[in-house]
């Protein structure tokens, strides 16, 4: 007998959680997996939960037991693992039932699911679900990306399970087939970014001011209650305080300083250049992970190249007003490139609201979403937001402690490659008049490509003076 209103297939961190959360708001959730221990897992650690979930053994007897028209969530890894799921499920679907991927997945194969589904009927949902295991179980942030009417039909119940930003739940029809999960894709780009500055400045800390552990957490700790209050900061103290219990040292000592990532800042990087947008905080957070898993080279250049001799770090209120300068820069850029992408494919995406459902639930959140959320509901000049009042006026009160951070760095030589990308963004935008007619100036000179004048309208090549050195060396 059909029973259940949703079903979860893939039972680990995150379809557990997800199949909790909507279990505890009277919800009854069918719940598959490859692995029939995970069912059992499940089952067992319910509690009186278990009540809600029904526990199904065969793809056939998962789907017989969901309601129609069905509603099939996948939690599990993006790419084949979900194709293959999809080429076996859809064989036992009916039109008007809906596939959603709640993974993170690359908008382009979102894209490409939803218009290979449609024609037989089914609708292809993809969900950008974010808060890690705890948000899955207690209120996530999540992005969806859908027809309308599978808007409709799956609004009730992630109402229901969304984390709640002052009685708002934080989830939103972002756009169709693929705009959850290129928004969610951003937000975890952002994430990356926010990550690696905060890291940036605990390397500061650490390498530049030589403070011990205990003393950087009680810096961050500060920050907990000011304009840096987030998540991640709340995080960052969390980890810098634990004690493993093996050993009795700090545990962060203990870890490996290789970052892993499994693709979802890369995807912003290049989806950003594909658009002609950059974000260079972004990439350049991606690029430090990469270069992080390049331990035994660093070991040993460490040795082969020039030391520098650490010189001042700037005190603690200019190291927070500087990692609150560049986690809004890192904001900026991925609006940025989500405003180009809703160009793009003519989503009609709301960014205002994008920001309203990152308050709560999501990994980012954090006291700056509230402000950009006003920020973008009001006037931005340009579609930019560092030209907003409201950030215009953060950004002026933060820059000059960033560019005093990035500036000590450097001379102590010390990377902080996600905060001084950041201020170059900015010192870019900020500039009436840019280099590139330079660069123009090269690219008509050795490829004819011409250039606009500002003296006069129409493309013009230059009368060139002279002939080019390197051009004189290879002939004589
Ligand atoms: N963890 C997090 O904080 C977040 C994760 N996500 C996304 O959610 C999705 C699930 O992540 P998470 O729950 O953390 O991952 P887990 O590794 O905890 O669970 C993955 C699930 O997918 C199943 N699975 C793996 N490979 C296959 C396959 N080839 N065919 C069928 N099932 C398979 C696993 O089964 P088995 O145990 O048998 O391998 C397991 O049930 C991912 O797309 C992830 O990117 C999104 C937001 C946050
Ligand atoms: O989506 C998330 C949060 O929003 C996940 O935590 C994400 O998988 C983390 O990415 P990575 O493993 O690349 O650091």
């Amino acid at each position: 007998m059909a029973k259940a209103e949703i079903g979860i297939f893939g039972q680990g961190t995150m379809g557990r959680a997800l199949a909790l959360n909507l279990a505890e708001r009277g919800h009854d959730v069918a719940i598959a997996s490859r692995d029939a221990s995970e069912i059992d897992a499940a089952m067992a650690g319910a509690g009186p939960l278990a009540a809600r979930l029904h526990p199904t053994r065969s793809l056939s007897e998962f789907v017989a037991i969901l309601r129609q028209p069905r509603a099939v969530l996948f939690m599990i890894p993006s790419g084949a693992p979900l194709d293959d799921m999809i080429a076996r499920i859809r064989l036992l679907l009916d039109v008007g039932d809906t596939i959603i991927d709640g993974g993170n997945a690359d908008f382009n194969a979102t894209r490409a699911r939803a218009a290979d589904l449609q024609p037989g009927g089914l609708h292809y949902v993809g969900m950008g679900v974010s808060g890690g295991e705890q948000g899955a179980r207690h209120g996530p942030s999540m992005m969806v990306g859908s027809s309308d009417q599978s808007w409709a039909q799956l609004r009730p119940m992630l109402h229901a399970i969304a984390a709640r930003f002052r009685g708002d739940p934080c989830v939103a029809h972002v756009g169709p087939d693929g705009a959850g999960h290129f928004v969610k894709t951003v937000h975890n780009g952002i994430e990356y970014a926010d990550m690696q500055m905060i890291a940036e400045i605990y390397g500061l800390m650490r390498d530049g001011a030589g403070l011990a552990l205990a003393q950087i957490a009680e810096r961050f700790d500060a920050w907990r209650d000011g304009p840096l209050q987030s998540f991640l900061i709340d995080t960052t103290v969390r980890a810098l305080r634990t004690v493993d219990p093996q050993t009795g040292h700090a545990l962060v000592d203990l870890i490996s300083d290789r970052a892993g990532q499994k693709g979802t800042g890369r995807w912003t990087v290049i989806e950003a250049l594909k658009l002609g947008q950059s974000a260079s905080a972004i990439e350049a957070a991606v690029a430090a992970r990469a270069w992080s898993a390049e331990k035994d080279m660093r070991v040993a250049a460490e040795h082969l190249l020039p030391a520098v001799q650490p010189g001042a770090i700037p005190p603690p209120e200019v190291l927070e007003q500087a990692l609150l300068a560049g986690r809004i820069l890192a904001h900026a850029q991925g609006f940025r490139v989500m405003q180009a992408a809703s160009e793009a494919y003519d989503w009609s995406l709301d960014p205002a609201r994008i920001a309203e459902i990152w308050r709560a639930g999501c990994i980012i959140r954090s006291a700056l979403l509230d402000d950009l959320a006003l920020a973008l509901r009001g006037d931005l000049p340009f579609g930019h937001l560092v030209l907003s009042p409201v950030l215009r006026a953060r950004l002026t009160a933060s820059i000059p402690a960033l560019r005093q951070v990035v500036a000590a760095a450097t001379l102590s030589g010390l990377a902080v490659p996600s905060l001084s990308a950041a201020l170059g963004w900015y010192d870019s935008l900020r500039r009436g008049r840019s280099t590139a007619n330079l660069i123009q100036a090269q690219r008509d000179m050795f490829g004819a490509h011409g250039f606009h004048r500002l003296d006069r309208p129409g493309t013009h090549h230059g009368d060139w003076v002279g002939e080019l050195q390197s051009t004189k060396d290879n002939t004589g």
